[in-house]
């Protein structure tokens, strides 16, 4: 008997113990703030791959060189899709040998296939992206194909990856809505994520592709995507559609996301997804972070530069409203 109450109370106290870690990690999570965050400057490829007007190639050059001149760690510089697909991205080649490579800077690009990575590792890339969906009919548009063929073709770029050494960073699309489809499930998102994490990608970014989000479907789409990927391996890639990107990067952060996609100026949208604006902005990313106390390495008003020339080159007004008030004053 003695033994049989000895095992009980074992167990009992096993069980309160793990809900009580449960809960104050859940505490933790919530009232924390990571001291430094990664930013992945994302202008040049998908802000300018939406552009209908053909941004000259010595533009993109001297964007990306702004950009690694105003300290941003990584610089995604363009994409190696079918330049039937996306003629705006067809200068690849150009972009990724006329650019500066500065030492500290990364600079990944888009591949959606074994083609795209030959192709970018030829041309001198040493970090690729694969991009996913967790909604099918925006899979379908976007890279033709449904979410299980995407997972397939990204396995054969994983394994070419893993041969060359190139690290792989992997997207999820429309994780807090979907153009084609509505509302999306945070399971669905999960288990997309779960499956590009279990291929190798180092980092999962969760793109809210149309910005629709907000910060309560922002916290339970986390919350789902943290029980399959550590939250260590995530990022969080906001559009600003709807106003919402800060507010729902803050709860990103709060749940122990610290690495953030923006683009300068706000520049962007996807071209399979109507209606979808331009990332938040960096400019307003680093404000909202250096006012919390948060290193970024990034000098703001070098930062706001590469915002001005891109606007100038693109006559239009900046997207970033720190850069519009800064031209006020
Ligand atoms: C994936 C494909 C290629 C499939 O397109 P497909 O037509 O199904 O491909 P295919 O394999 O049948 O090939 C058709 C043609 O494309 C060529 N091809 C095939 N692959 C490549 C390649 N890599 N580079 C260059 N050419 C390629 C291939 O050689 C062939 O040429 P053809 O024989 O007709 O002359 C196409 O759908 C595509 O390029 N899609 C890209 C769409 C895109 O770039 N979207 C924007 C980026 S995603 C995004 O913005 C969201 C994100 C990441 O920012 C996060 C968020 O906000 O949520």
């Amino acid at each position: 008997n003695s033994v049989l109450w000895a095992t009980v109370s074992q167990w009992r106290w096993e069980k309160t113990r793990k809900i009580w870690c449960c809960i104050l990690a859940g505490v933790s999570m919530v009232n924390s703030l990571p001291q430094q965050v990664t930013l992945v400057e994302v202008g040049p490829r998908d802000g300018l791959q939406n552009e209908k007007a053909v941004v000259p190639t010595e533009v993109k050059i001297q964007l990306i060189n702004m950009l690694s001149e105003a300290g941003l760690p990584v610089v995604e510089a363009t994409s190696f899709v079918s330049p039937k697909w996306v003629p705006q991205m067809s200068d690849h080649v150009e972009v990724m040998q006329g650019i500066q490579k500065y030492p500290h800077v990364r600079y990944p690009v888009l591949a959606p296939n074994l083609k795209g990575f030959q192709a970018a590792v030829a041309a001198g890339a040493r970090e690729v992206a694969i991009f996913g969906a967790a909604s099918e009919l925006f899979s379908k548009k976007n890279i033709n194909c449904s979410i299980e063929e995407s997972l397939q073709r990204f396995s054969e770029v994983m394994k070419a990856a893993g041969e060359a050494n190139i690290p792989v960073r992997g997207y999820v699309s429309c994780v807090l809505g979907c153009p084609y489809e509505g509302k999306v499930a945070p399971l669905k998102v999960a288990d997309v994520a779960k499956k590009l994490y279990a291929m190798g990608c180092y980092e999962i970014s969760l793109g809210d592709t149309i910005g629709v989000g907000t910060p309560g479907n922002m916290r339970e789409m986390l919350s789902a995507v943290v029980r399959e990927v550590p939250v260590s391996a995530l990022a969080v890639h906001c559009h600003d559609t709807y106003g919402q990107a800060l507010a729902n990067i803050l709860v990103a952060l709060q749940m122990g996301v610290s690495v953030v996609d923006s683009s300068v100026a706000g520049l962007g949208g996807c071209p399979y997804a109507q209606g979808a604006s331009g990332n938040v902005a960096t400019e307003d990313v680093v404000y909202m972070l250096h006012g919390l106390g948060i290193h970024t390495g990034v000098d703001l008003p070098k930062l706001m530069d590469a915002g001005a020339f891109i606007c100038r080159a693109l006559n239009r007004k900046s997207g970033s409203k720190v850069s519009q008030a800064a031209c006020k004053l």
